[in-house]
């Protein structure tokens, strides 16, 4: 599991740790690793041109010491500080001392960099990069410099992964101590490269909750269910599919394709395209009345291509057992039902459906991805699935379970249909007794790794070569 803590949370910590360490320690096992990493990329440290963009604060500081270890290694090192008045001097000093030296034209030196570090910002960095940072930005991004960020790519919300104004996009992220938000959330994570952990102590002043986590390999295969040896199909878990109509019939057969891939031990179809589910899988049972007569389920999926039948998604929200509700199934719910419920509820909208849902415009939930799942998850009681190209998972109970993030999306998940697959898949996890919290991660998870498999190629693919894909993941995530 990666975790990632609030810019005020690693404050706090770091204050703790520091209360203990001689001054400056933090800052030098922070540009230790920095610069490990550094020579890492460049592969060869003597005769490198590397160059500092050196903002007002320690960001800028980690960037000058980090520069001086390279400087003595045989690295040519310029910095280039952004507030000349303001420059952590201890880290100024020690670069000098090390031969480095201060850049007379940035321009320059950017021209002809290898590696830049950017030091602007890190999580002091409020808005985007300001504007006489933002030429000096723009060069290096269009030098050929392998970009390093420290901590964070200067002039993204370290918190929230937002992003309102320039960033400076880098190669490879070096962050210290724990992970922020940012790092693992669009639109911010976009503009980090691949981010490197570096440790500096703080992981034991760090709460045991932290503020956003993501799943690995392992993390998905110890909530995935297993039969037992005295497992039948009901034990298992029965998922109800309540999905597609005259017009959709599509959504109902790639819905029951991901339940059917989902661990449940069956299938239940209910609704108006039995004959196209039938047709595709036989091994579905199938139900033309309402939900409440097909029999029993351990979980619904409800929502998929609809159509406008409030009736029948009113009767699933009604039942005992955990329900998935996705698509028109958003659009047709009643609030209140859905915060009544005594049994979970999972809530699986994307940006348009989550902004409906919130009344707001669908930039806005683009823009704030997190705080809008979050608010989704305590106005409905229920926990929020957000797609996206980083897809969230939020419970309704804030303060003790973290927010989830997939780290496995794939582009070629944009795609028709696609949705419907995560919504049966998810169902059936929901089915074979996962929490809605793990259900919607899990599932999430496999699904992106589903993608990833089926587009392995570099070729488009459709949401059912990405059902028929997920028994790939699911080996691929159970072979951890
Ligand atoms: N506190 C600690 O013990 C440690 C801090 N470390 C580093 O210190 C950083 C935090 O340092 P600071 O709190 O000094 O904050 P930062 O250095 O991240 O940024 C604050 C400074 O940047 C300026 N600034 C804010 N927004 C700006 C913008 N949009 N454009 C340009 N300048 C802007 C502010 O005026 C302020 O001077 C971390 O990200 C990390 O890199 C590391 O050395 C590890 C130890
Ligand atoms: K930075």
């Amino acid at each position: 599991m990666r975790t990632a803590y609030s810019v005020e949370t690693v404050r706090h910590a770091e204050a703790q740790l520091m209360a203990r360490l001689p001054e400056g320690a933090l800052m030098q096992r922070a540009a230790a690793g920095l610069a490990a990493a550094c020579a890492g990329l460049l592969g060869r440290v003597y005769g490198a041109r590397v160059v500092l963009l050196v903002g007002s604060g320690d960001n800028g500081g980690d960037a000058l010491y980090a520069g001086a270890r390279l400087a003595r290694r045989g690295a040519g090192v310029v910095a280039v500080p952004l507030a000349r008045d303001r420059v952590h001097e201890g880290g100024l000093a020690a670069l000098l001392a090390a031969g480095g030296r201060v850049a007379d034209d940035p321009f320059e030196v950017l021209a002809s960099a290898d590696l830049v570090l950017d030091g602007i910002t890190g999580i002091g960095g409020r808005g985007g990069l300001r504007q006489d940072a933002v030429p000096v930005a723009r060069a290096a991004r269009g030098s050929d410099a392998v970009i390093v960020a420290v901590d964070l790519p200067s002039g993204v919300e370290a918190d929230t992964g937002q992003v309102r104004g320039e960033v400076l996009r880098a190669d490879a992220t070096v962050t210290f101590g724990t992970y922020k938000p940012g790092l693992l959330i669009d639109p911010a994570k976009e503009y980090a490269g691949t981010v490197r952990l570096v440790g500096i102590g703080l992981e034991e002043h760090l709460p045991s909750v932290p503020a956003l986590e993501a799943l690995q390999h392992a993390d998905v295969a110890r909530m995935l269910p297993v039969p037992a040896a005295e497992s039948d199909k009901y034990r298992r878990g029965v998922v109800g599919v309540v999905a597609g109509s005259a017009r959709y019939p599509g959504a109902a057969v790639l819905c029951v394709a991901g339940a059917l891939r989902g661990g449940a031990g069956a299938v239940r179809y209910v609704g108006p395209a039995a004959d196209a589910v039938i047709a595709r899988f036989p091994e579905c049972l199938v139900h033309a009345g309402p939900p409440g007569k097909a029999g029993r389920v351990q979980a619904w999926a409800v929502g998929p291509g609809l159509g406008d039948d409030a009736g029948v998604v009113e009767e699933v929200l009604a039942s005992d057992v955990p329900v998935l509700i996705d698509a028109d199934g958003l659009r047709l719910l009643d609030a209140a039902a859905v915060r009544d419920r005594a049994a979970p509820t999972l809530l699986t909208p994307h940006a348009g459906e989550a902004a409906a849902l919130l009344g707001v415009g669908r930039e806005e939930v683009e823009a704030s991805r997190l705080d809008s799942v979050r608010e989704l998850a305590a106005r409905f009681g229920a926990t929020v699935l957000l797609k996206g190209s980083t897809t969230l998972v939020a419970a309704p109970d804030a303060e003790s379970s973290p927010v989830r993030v997939n780290p496995m999306g794939s582009s070629w998940l944009a795609t028709a249909g696609s949705g419907d697959v995560l919504s049966g898949l998810a169902g059936s996890l929901l089915a074979a007794g996962l929490g809605a919290r793990d259900a919607g991660s899990a599932a999430a998870y496999l699904h992106g790794l589903a993608a990833r498999h089926a587009a392995a190629h570099g070729t488009p693919i459709t949401a059912l070569e990405v059902a028929e894909a997920l028994p790939a993941a699911w080996r691929d995530v159970s072979a951890a």
